[in-house]
């Protein structure tokens, strides 16, 4: 899709930051480390400040070190936001990449070292090589169509264990249960990225899901996977595996509708749909902040 070439830089630096964006970082920590509270009654807060920086350090290697591998393909030669395209320095990209990369692993290697357990490393790498699979070469997982499966994988039950062994040098079944709807809520993002990219991620040879799918059956599944949240959310509830508190969540349906309803209308009209990404990413941080919320509130009453 040609970008509007006359965007003022600032704004084309923003959308290339996407500050937003990072909610993908703070929600899986903030609702793991919640979880870890609800079952042990332990927060350490320098913990979960570190954590959250490396994390927020990762998600900057990861959308820097995606520019930067897509720069290779061309999948991004209308993408004026691309910091790559913004620079016009590929190599310098790569580097400051790697920079931010380090930095957010050096901050778990901290909280490990102070835990004397490299189990929080071992988790972290499989992420971080998650993810480079999904981008980077010969991987280039995303154009077969699987990011949303890795996404799923990473920010889902990954990371919410991560954040939870953070806390507790354990692990848990509750964590598991809430990393499904945290992986799924993080994947319906990456899902919404691809419907105005169709033409071309054709020509660069990406599969994504919307172009393997279409953009009208796209706009359905979407919405039966964002149901999936709230059905998912009272089958644990009704399992007894999550307290009647998680019910919270529902107070989110509003940017649910708010997301299906935008898809369905604008799924084949890239300009008008460009940025429903963003309002899965509102959705993404509600229900997050609902969910942290109903784990964290009875241990405190
Ligand atoms: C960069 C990602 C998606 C955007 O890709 P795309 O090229 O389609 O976007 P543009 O159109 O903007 O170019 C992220 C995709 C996520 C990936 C599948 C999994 C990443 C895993 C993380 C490293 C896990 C971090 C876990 C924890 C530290 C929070
Ligand atoms: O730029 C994007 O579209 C995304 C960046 C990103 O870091 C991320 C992380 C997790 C799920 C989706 C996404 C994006 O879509």
């Amino acid at each position: 899709m040609q970008e509007v070439a006359i965007a003022p830089k600032f704004k084309l630096w923003m959308a290339a930051i996407k500050p937003p964006m990072y909610t993908v970082a703070v929600i899986p920590i903030s609702v793991g480390t919640a979880v870890a509270f609800s079952e042990t009654q332990r927060f350490d807060l320098g913990i979960y400040l570190t954590f959250l920086g490396s994390a927020i350090l990762i998600i900057a290697w990861l959308n820097l070190s995606n520019d930067v591998f897509d720069a290779d393909t061309g999948i991004d030669k209308n993408k004026a936001h691309s910091v790559v395209n913004l620079t016009g320095n590929q190599s310098l990209v790569f580097w400051i990449s790697n920079v931010f990369l380090a930095l957010g692993v050096l901050g778990v290697v901290a909280i490990a070292t102070q835990q004397k357990d490299p189990t929080l490393i071992g988790i972290i790498l499989l992420c971080c090589a998650l993810g480079y699979t999904y981008q980077g070469p010969p991987f280039r997982l995303g154009y077969q169509g699987l990011g949303e499966l890795i996404c799923f994988i990473t920010f889902g039950p990954l990371a919410i264990a991560a954040a939870y062994y953070s806390q507790a040098q354990t692990f848990s079944t509750l964590g598991l249960a809430v990393g499904t709807l945290i992986g799924i809520s993080t994947s319906i993002i990456l899902f919404c990225s691809h419907f105005h990219q169709v033409k071309d991620d054709l020509a660069a040879g990406k599969r994504s899901p919307i172009v393997r799918l279409g953009t009208a059956r796209g706009a359905n599944v979407l919405g039966w996977a964002t149901a999936s949240l709230y059905l998912l959310t009272l089958t644990w509830v009704g399992l007894g595996v999550f307290s009647p508190w998680t019910l919270l969540v529902f107070a989110s349906l509003p940017f649910a509708i708010q997301l299906v309803r935008h898809v369905q209308r604008y799924h084949d009209q890239p300009e008008r749909v460009s940025n429903c990404k963003f309002f899965a990413v509102n959705l993404q941080f509600v229900s997050g902040v609902l969910f942290a919320i109903s784990f964290t509130l009875p241990g405190l009453l």
